[in-house]
This record gives C-alpha cells, sequence and structure tokens, in this order.
C-alpha cells in the first residue's frame, strides 16, 4: 500500500495530488482517522478453532467477496485516462462495491457497464448529493436505475463544500479543460451537452430524503453518519444502511475520527440494519478492528486513488486483494472465522491495561 501510495505520490500533477491528499481545515480529522486505528489494539483469541477465515459479506442482498468496499470519490480521469472505467472493472473482479461518485468524469451507465463486463452480477451503487432542485434530483436518480445500480448512496454531511486549503492554495477550483463531472450533463436547467455545477444545500432535511424514497425502489443508504441519534433516525426512516464517516476528513475537521465514533453508532442502530464505515482503513488491521466494533463492512478512497494513479486498473485490483488477503490473515490470527467470531471486547485501546477480574 504504502508503495503504491508512494508512487502515485511522484507520478501525480501536485495540485491534483493535494486534491485527493487534502482535508478541509487543519486537516485534523483527516489525520485523526489514521491516528485512531494505531491507538487501537486487537486482542486475539486463542485455540478457538475457527480454521480458515472467509472475507465473504452478504450485503443488501448481495453476495461480496469482501468487506472492503470502494468508497465514492471524484474525478478519477484525473488519476489514470481510464478513469474510472478502470475502477469499476478492478472492484468488480474483487467482488466488491464500487459506490461511483456523483462527481465522477465517467457517467454512471458507462461506469455500470465496464463493471458488468467483468462481472455480469457486478454491484454498483450510486452517490449522490441531494440537489436543491428536485426535477434534477429525480433525473439523476433516473439514470442510475437505467444504469442498473443497485443502491443509492445519499451523502448528508455536505451542507456546504468543505473548506480545503491546498486547493484554495493551488487554486484548484474546477475540473481542467477536457474533463467534466458527466453525471452533471443535459440535466434539466443545462443548454444542450452543457453541464451543471453540483450544488450542496444547508436547506435539506429528512423530508427530502423521504422525497426521494419515494421516487425509487432502490434502497437508500445514508453515508456521512456520526451522531447515534442520526444513526437511529436512520434506521427508523427505513434507510437500508449507514456509512459512518466525516467524508475523508474533507468537511467538518472537528468531527471525531470515524472508528471513535463507529461504537456508538453500533448501539444505536441494534442490529437493525447493517453499518459501514469509512476514513483511514489502510490495512487488514484496520479492517477487523472495525468489524469487531460491529461493522459490516469498510469503504476506502484514498487507497483507490493511490492505486489508480500508479496502476490504473491492476492498481487498483492490487489496493483491494492486499486488503481482502491481510483481512483474511488478521481474522485467523484473532481466532476468528469471519466477522461473526468478533467481538468488541477484543478492540482494547494501546496502553497497560487495568487488569480485569476473571
Ligand atoms: C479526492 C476525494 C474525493 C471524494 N469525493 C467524494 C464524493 O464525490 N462523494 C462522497 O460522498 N464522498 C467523497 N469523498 C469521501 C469518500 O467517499 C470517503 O468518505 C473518504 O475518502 C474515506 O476516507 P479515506 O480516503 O481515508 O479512505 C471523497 C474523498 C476524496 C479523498
Ligand atoms: C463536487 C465534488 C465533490 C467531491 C467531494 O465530495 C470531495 O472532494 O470530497
Amino acid at each position: 500500500m504504502r508503495e503504491l501510495r508512494d508512487k502515485a505520490r511522484s507520478l501525480l500533477d501536485p495540485v491534483i495530488r493535494d486534491f485527493y491528499e487534502g482535508g478541509a481545515d487543519s486537516e485534523t480529522a483527516l489525520a485523526e482517522n489514521e491516528r485512531a486505528f494505531a491507538r487501537l489494539a486487537l486482542l486475539p483469541r486463542i485455540l478457538a478453532g475457527a480454521g480458515q477465515a472467509s472475507t465473504a459479506v452478504r450485503l443488501l442482498g448481495a453476495d461480496l467477496d469482501t468487506p472492503v468496499l470502494v468508497a465514492p470519490t471524484a474525478f478519477h480521469r484525473l488519476a489514470h485516462p481510464d478513469g474510472e472505467v478502470a475502477t469499476a472493472r478492478a472492484a468488480a473482479a474483487a467482488g466488491t462495491v464500487l459506490i461511483a461518485s456523483m462527481a465522477a468524469t465517467t457517467a454512471v451507465a458507462e461506469v455500470t457497464a465496464a463493471a458488468r463486463d467483468v462481472r455480469p452480477d457486478a454491484q454498483v451503487w450510486f452517490q449522490l448529493y441531494l440537489q436543491p432542485e428536485p426535477e434534477v434530483t429525480a433525473e439523476l436518480v433516473r439514470r442510475a436505475e437505467a444504469a442498473g445500480c443497485t443502491a443509492l448512496v445519499v451523502t448528508a454531511d455536505s451542507p456546504v463544500f468543505g473548506r480545503h486549503g491546498r486547493d484554495e492554495r493551488n487554486g484548484f477550483h474546477d475540473l481542467p479543460p477536457g474533463y467534466a463531472a458527466e453525471n452533471m450533463r443535459d440535466l434539466p436547467g443545462t443548454p444542450p451537452g452543457g453541464t451543471r455545477p453540483i450544488a450542496m444545500s444547508p436547506a435539506l432535511s429528512w423530508a427530502d430524503l423521504r422525497r426521494l424514497r419515494e421516487l425509487t425502489r432502490l434502497p437508500v443508504v445514508l453515508k456521512g453518519v456520526l451522531h447515534p441519534a442520526d444513526a437511529a433516525r436512520a434506521a427508523d426512516e427505513g434507510l437500508a444502511a449507514v456509512v459512518v464517516s466525516n467524508h475523508g476528513g474533507r468537511q467538518l475537521d472537528a468531527a471525531p475520527a470515524t472508528v471513535e465514533a463507529l461504537p456508538a453508532v453500533v448501539a444505536a442502530i441494534a442490529g437493525r440494519i447493517p453499518v459501514l464505515l469509512d476514513g483511514g482503513v489502510r490495512t487488514g488491521s484496520d479492517v477487523v478492528t472495525a468489524l469487531a466494533l460491529g461493522a459490516t463492512a469498510v469503504a476506502v478512497g484514498r487507497p483507490v486513488l493511490w492505486g489508480l494513479a500508479a496502476e490504473g486498473e491492476d492498481g487498483v485490483a492490487r489496493v483491494l486483494r492486499t486488503l481482502r488477503e491481510q483481512t483474511a490473515h488478521v481474522l485467523t490470527l484473532c481466532g476468528a472465522r469471519d466477522r461473526a467470531d468478533l467481538a468488541p471486547d477484543q478492540v482494547v485501546a494501546r496502553g497497560i491495561r487495568e487488569v480485569p477480574a476473571c
């Protein structure tokens, strides 16, 4: 992973590298996502007789080979000329879900076609920001459905754009000439062939999410959940899953590390719907830590961009394969056959522990 990251960093234009790597404000949330995992240790169970570990997981009715999904990230063609097509092919081959970003540089129909070309039952979910004009959101949903996406992921942690100091310093505000947010083309209100900018709105509420659900039969996943009360509400409202996420540290810089927010969300959901997590997942130990704390699966953002920038489709495939192999290895070392054998008491803070009364 480090090797791919370093290769990506050396190949990418520094302005694009900063866009991918950067976080909001002081980049505290960005750094804390990784640091919080480093502050945790796993207590293995021994002599459990668990046998060969399995990374397979069932999620929203689909069987996946790995609990590591591809988080939605913008503008893949800035990382590699094959862009989202390469990512989609690698995710499909890895037997995982690609959450395709609304801010993709490839239209969602082309993304799903690329994934299905590798594997007919490939799972592509479509991430969107609810747009202030309902007819724009409705058209995006219609396109995602027509493309064969199997779920919608609404990102709810972005009432405004995050403040990204690196992009401001670099003057990176728009896609370079020759690239476009292809899902935003030919929407209501755009001139023929033109695109419209992605809007973020602080006026959006649960009522807007309910209206979205009336438009579609697709399961709707809520991304950007950190408060347990919001998690409970998501389950009450009938959402299909939540993603504990602080947007990779790119929105509220004072947000907690996601792995630290996870236990309260898991408790609030109380097994009603799957809880996913993204932010700072870099190794199989991170994956197993999140699973032990109650996540059904995790997603990775920047590692996929490193793989893509370094080696295109092969690089993304390598990132996903490495994480799956490491996850299986760590499960085995923890005495677990799969996620169901893990328990939250296996995750402990580093440092000397109090001696428990046994
Ligand atoms: C360059 C970049 C672009 C992103 N674009 C989107 C996006 O379009 N939609 C979205 O919901 N999240 C977006 N995210 C957030 C990711 O989905 C995810 O929450 C985050 O990257 C996870 O953290 P990690 O990068 O540490 O794995 C983006 C993140 C990065 C780094
Ligand atoms: C309008 C593009 C939004 C991309 C995004 O969510 C991010 O860069 O974090």
